[in-house]
């Protein structure tokens, strides 16, 4: 019987059967590390729910984006949710099919369009008359039709944090509703383009269903004026979004999640269409960690910190969302009594912390993980204060492979000319 990927040895904390402080020494902090196995467990999740569906998984690729984990998904047979043309170079890059990945976001420009219609890619998710326009002008230049679903913004309250909602009227994502109609009334005049599908997308970290039933069923009354008006929706994308237990979040689970969706859409009339889905956090959020050492213990008169060498730069979501990660020390000590700390960064921003008010009974020197570090880990990671940026670490079973090596200050600086003279 394998065990958990996350787990406990000892007292020790354990990635799948590699100790976490070992790793630490290893490699070096901070470190991120993820589950090979947590990962495929999420995305078998998600298939094992489609399986047999009419259904299908696009992994956004904003959340993790890192070569190996792509190979992973596409491996497993996973699309792709792009939104650039640099995350399109990755999905190829890393083996995944151009005729598999959906291509997001605001502001497409004309060049990403044209290396993604050369590519191949199944369909643009549109989200504007005026990208509708410039995406005709590029396809009828290139002399291709492009495959053309448009994002419908639903006007439905997510729930989640006004950072990362996304399916409001005020938000800058999508279609309005009540535009909709006319929209697709356009892209079907516009002969460069071929309607294939109609799409949505409500938020992040969405921990229940029914903003999502919500959502589903204003895009299917849609679906059904704009077929009355003589297009064909072949496949209506839902998003992503689903929520991750990062403390004491209950979300739902992915199969539970997948399967309530669908059969909900098959009542509504609408089991014949295609089904996208397009997970993020859920597939990679609770597969990684952000291993980090504690470099100084300070006590202080109103807080005690304890400072670390992760910082914002490495692991930005406490600093943008007040995002709450849990924290342990991976080799906890018996001997020192436990204190409150908040764990903070070197960075020179008094919004660089990692976590607050943590029970910890920690010293200089020992390694912390930081949970849930798997999505909008890294992807959000920088270079501020002229910081390097963190390896990653893909862990099956008892090996250590090397996603990505630590950066070097030399290469941070390579693209940089001083003025002659
Ligand atoms: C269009 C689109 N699809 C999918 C996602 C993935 O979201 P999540 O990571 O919350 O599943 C996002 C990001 O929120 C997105 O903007
Ligand atoms: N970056 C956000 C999620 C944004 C999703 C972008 N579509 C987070 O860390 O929670």
């Amino acid at each position: 019987m394998p065990h958990a990927p996350l787990h406990r040895v000892d007292g020790a904390l354990y990635v799948e059967e590699l100790d976490a402080a070992s790793l630490a020494d290893r490699f070096g902090t901070p470190l991120y590390v993820y589950s090979r196995a947590a990962l495929e467990t999420a995305y078998r999740a998600y298939a094992d729910a489609c399986a047999g569906r009419h259904a299908r998984v696009h992994y956004a690729i904003k959340a993790n984006s890192n070569l190996a984990i792509l190979n992973l998904f596409a491996r497993l047979g996973a699309g792709f949710d792009i939104v650039s043309g640099g995350e399109l170079a990755r999905v190829l890059a890393a083996g995944g099919r151009a005729d598999r990945t959906v291509f997001s976001g605001v502001g497409k420009t004309a060049q990403e369009m044209h290396e993604a219609l050369e590519a191949g890619v199944r369909c643009f998710n549109v989200e504007s008359i005026a990208e509708l326009e410039r995406l005709a002008e590029v396809a009828a230049r290139a002399g291709k039709r492009a495959p053309v679903s448009l994002r419908v913004n639903p006007d439905v309250d997510a729930g989640t944090h006004p950072y990362i909602s996304t399916g409001l009227k005020s938000n800058k994502f999508g279609v309005a509703y009540d535009a909709a109609r006319d929209a697709y009334r356009r892209a079907a005049a516009l002969p460069s383009l071929q309607v294939v599908g109609i799409d949505c997308h409500i938020g992040s970290q969405i921990t229940e269903i029914a903003p999502y039933l919500d959502a589903t069923d204003k895009v299917l009354a849609l679906v059904e004026a704009i077929e009355a008006d003589g297009a064909t929706i072949s496949h209506v994308d839902v998003g992503g979004g689903l929520g991750i237990q990062y403390n004491d979040e209950t979300p739902p689970d992915i199969g539970g999640f997948v399967t309530t969706l669908l059969d909900h859409i098959a009542q509504r009339g609408h089991g014949h269409r295609e089904i996208l889905f397009e997970p993020g956090r859920s597939l990679v959020g609770n597969a990684g960690v952000l291993l980090t050492r504690v470099e100084y213990l300070k006590p202080g008169e109103t807080k005690n910190f304890a400072i670390v060498d992760a910082a914002m730069n490495d692991l930005a979501r406490p600093a943008m969302y007040e995002a709450y990660h849990a924290i342990e020390a991976v080799r906890p000590r018996e001997t020192v009594p436990p204190a409150r700390y908040d764990v903070v960064g070197p960075v020179c921003e008094s919004g660089d912390w990692l976590g607050r008010d943590r029970t910890l009974a920690i010293e200089p020197g020992d390694v912390l993980a930081i949970r849930s570090a798997g999505a909008y880990g890294f992807a959000m990671s920088s270079n501020y204060n002229t910081r390097t940026r963190a390896a990653e670490i893909l862990v099956d079973r008892a090996d250590a492979h090397v996603a990505r090596q630590r950066e070097t200050v030399a290469s941070l600086f390579a693209g940089e000319h001083i003025l002659p003279g």
